[in-house]
């Protein structure tokens, strides 16, 4: 392909990259003050669409009342705030006091699209089961009856205690490497652009690149993933995702993670997703058309999304699970 010619897949890879990335709150209020108005008019109005989890906590936790709440949350954007870094999103340590606290009263998984070990590293709490790349690597308890499914093993733990460690894109592992080598190869020259590689998949970040080189990412992306036919390209936040065309998303996570945690039967269970991205939607999905618990979408601006109910931002976030153990402590049922 000439240079300065973009093709069609990456084209259409770019204009997700732009619709995937309205421009921040900050910069539209400091632009212009009467588009800072249509703004908040545009998001009340999706409130009614998407109701506060907070406004609406009765809503949440009425149906759960003689049920186990089972609460799973994303990492990035959910609780921790965007940031330039990707190695620098620290969650504070009112949110790390927030996840503990509620991790005590209701069994808590964390999914996110970063490898396992990284979001362990940011999180540091041992209460809580752990999926990464985007669920395809999920450690939970050990479950006789998991021995039999295949890309699960018997594994250990940071403690030493033995757990089940399901994988189900193990044997991409040698391709990502290779992939994500490439990637930093293909991008070294482009001011901005950053390579991470999440063990399963590959994130390739445009978040710092200048909006004018969007399109040399989008094309060098997809110049690396065309040689390889079992690999797709997902958009997340200012992301792209490279990832195995196994079925297999952050929704097949939750289901996975409900039977091993012996909570798959919805009479008893209410489970609660609480994400941003576009890959937790499959988790929102899951729970949607399963008629089982809710998704929590966190945005502070309107988008369509098969959650039921919203969050502005990490802060409300906190104020949610906090608001959740303080619900349990003085729930008599
Ligand atoms: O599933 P998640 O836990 O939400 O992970 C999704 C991606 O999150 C990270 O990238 C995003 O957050 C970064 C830090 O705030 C930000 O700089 C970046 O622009 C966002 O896309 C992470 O770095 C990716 O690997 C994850 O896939």
């Amino acid at each position: 392909m000439k240079a300065g010619i973009l093709d069609i897949r990456a084209s259409n890879c770019l204009d997700s990259m732009e619709s995937s990335s309205p421009p921040d709150k900050k910069s539209r209020d400091f632009n212009n003050d009467l588009e800072s108005t249509d703004t908040d008019v545009a998001y009340r109005a999706w409130l009614l669409k998407y109701p506060s989890a907070l406004a609406s906590f009765d809503q949440i936790t009425n149906p759960a009342k003689g049920k186990r709440i089972a609460l799973f949350l994303d990492y990035d954007g959910t609780l921790s705030p965007i940031v330039d870094n990707p190695d620098c999103a620290f969650m504070s340590n009112d949110m790390r006091a927030a996840v503990k606290n509620v991790a005590e009263f209701f069994p808590t998984a964390i999914i996110s699209g970063r490898s396992r070990d990284k979001v362990y590293e940011f999180v540091w709490l041992t209460e809580l089961n752990y999926a990464g790349s985007h669920g395809m690597d999920i450690m939970g308890p050990v479950r006789q009856s998991f021995d039999d499914h295949s890309n699960c093993i018997r594994s250990t733990d940071n403690q030493g205690k033995e757990v089940n460690l399901f994988q189900p894109a193990s044997e991409f592992l040698p391709m990502i490497d290779e992939v994500f080598n490439s990637l930093v190869n293909n991008t070294k020259d482009i001011r901005g652009a950053k390579v991470e590689n999440n063990k399963f998949c590959v994130s390739v970040h445009y978040r710092n690149v200048d909006e004018k080189d969007w399109t040399v990412v989008a094309q060098r992306v997809h110049d690396v993933i065309r040689n390889y036919p079992c690999l797709r390209l997902t958009h997340g936040r200012k992301v792209l995702e490279v990832r195995p065309v196994i079925n297999w998303d952050k929704g097949k996570a939750v289901t996975f993670l409900l039977e091993s945690l012996g909570l798959s039967n919805c009479e008893d269970v209410l489970p609660i997703y609480v994400g941003d991205d576009q890959t937790d939607e499959d988790a929102f999905k899951v729970l949607r058309e399963g008629n089982c618990g809710y998704g929590i979408l966190v945005s502070s601006v309107p988008k369509e999304s098969n959650a039921f109910f919203s969050l502005k931002d990490p802060q409300e976030v906190m104020e949610f699970l906090k608001s959740l153990v303080v619900w349990k402590k003085t729930s008599t049922l």
